[in-house]
């Protein structure tokens, strides 16, 4: 930009960049309380005046109902005649709790430990968070993992399927899932292939949800660190690391790259879904195009040692052990999973 354009824009800028920020705080509390009151879930059984609501759902004056239902409509996520409110077509789908792709939870969750946001800069500072946010992130992950079950069952579909129409897996041997969470990624995977067997890894606490999800199946479930547990090398024809690896320091995450590699069979495939940021370096536009995946790498860094995660940082990781990506693919829009391969075998391998 010259001098003289970049004069021009300071002398037409206003402050609505900023307002725009401090508002998202707001937004954000105001859906939380839509949700806490069952305004969606109420909508859903047809439109209502702002009585109406404040009646069904207990809000003591209804001017408060509608003043929230005017701000929910400001963003798109309500509509009026001027007497009568109604769902919006994005929160029928995706803010009434009974929808099959309701993100009701994963609104209170995805944010993450809300202590560690207050303490974002301290945690700079220091490098890592304080004790008490990294606690109540492990405290969160059980409801966490419940919350994002429903996308990823769909994402892992979506991954099966092309596994087996492109012939990259025959639906036998082994499947590793490390930081299985919910166990939905196991679960869509095992129903794409019956006669496959499965392990699944994670936090001891977490394990209860995947081994409810997963009961009556031919799968084996392990409590303990993903990079330390004991684990059968060179044998799995699937391995998965599925949003683990944004959370990670960048040596723990290469580490587990390198584990998940050393765990497959030779005609073996790694899958990994993450939401990856742009790399650094990259112009402005590159970022502003990036918002949503750059709020979630630091989301990561809130309350963990991660930073996100860049394709070419994974490219990277791979390459020097002999592996590289041979398809990705979005089932789902914005979740991207690359299909990792052995593409040479190094020599200690063969
Ligand atoms: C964002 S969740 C992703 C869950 C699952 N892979 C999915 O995509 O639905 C991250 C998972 O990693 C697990 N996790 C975090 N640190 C771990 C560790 N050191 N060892 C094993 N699992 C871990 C968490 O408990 C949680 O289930």
């Amino acid at each position: 930009m010259t001098e003289r354009s970049r004069e021009v824009q300071q002398a037409e800028s206003g402050p609505a960049p900023v307002w725009d920020v401090i508002n998202g705080f707001a937004a954000y509390w105001a859906l939380h309380a839509a949700i806490d009151l069952g305004l969606f879930a109420q909508l859903a059984d047809g439109p209502a005046t702002g009585t109406e609501l404040a009646d069904a759902l207990g809000v003591h004056d209804p001017a408060d109902l509608t003043l929230l239902a005017q701000l929910l409509a400001a963003k798109g996520l309500l509509e009026t005649d001027g007497e009568r409110w109604r769902n919006s077509v994005v929160s029928e789908r995706f803010l009434v709790p009974s929808s099959p792709q309701t993100m009701v939870e994963l609104v209170r969750h995805s944010p993450g430990p809300q202590v560690g946001w207050p303490a974002l800069a301290a945690t700079l500072r220091k490098g890592r968070p304080a004790r008490q946010v990294s606690d109540a992130l492990n405290a969160l992950y059980p409801e966490l993992v419940a919350a994002t079950a429903a996308t990823q069952a769909a994402v892992a579909s979506g991954v099966a399927t092309e596994l087996r129409t492109s012939g990259r897996w025959d639906g036998t041997g082994l499947i590793v899932d490390l930081g299985c969470g919910s166990g939905a990624w196991l679960h869509r995977l095992l129903e794409a292939a019956p006669h496959a067997k499965a392990l699944g890894v994670d936090l001891p606490h977490v394990l209860p949800a995947a081994r409810d999800r997963l009961a009556g199946r031919d799968v084996t479930l392990v409590g303990g660190d993903y990079l330390d547990v004991d684990l059968p090398p060179r044998g799995a024809s699937v391995v998965i690391l599925a949003h683990v690896l944004r959370a990670e320091s960048a040596p723990r995450a290469e580490a587990l790259v390198g584990r998940a590699l050393d765990l497959l069979a030779e005609d073996g495939v790694l899958l990994v879904a993450d939401y990856f940021r742009p790399p650094d370096g990259a112009p402005t536009d590159t970022y502003a195009s990036a918002a949503h995946d750059l709020t979630l790498a630091l989301t990561m860094r809130a309350s963990t040692l991660g930073r996100g995660l860049s394709e070419p940082t994974l490219a990277a990781w791979c390459a020097v052990r002999g592996a590289g990506t041979s398809a990705v693919v979005e089932p789902v829009p914005r979740q991207r999973v690359h299909l990792i391969t052995l593409s040479e075998v190094p020599d200690d391998r063969s």
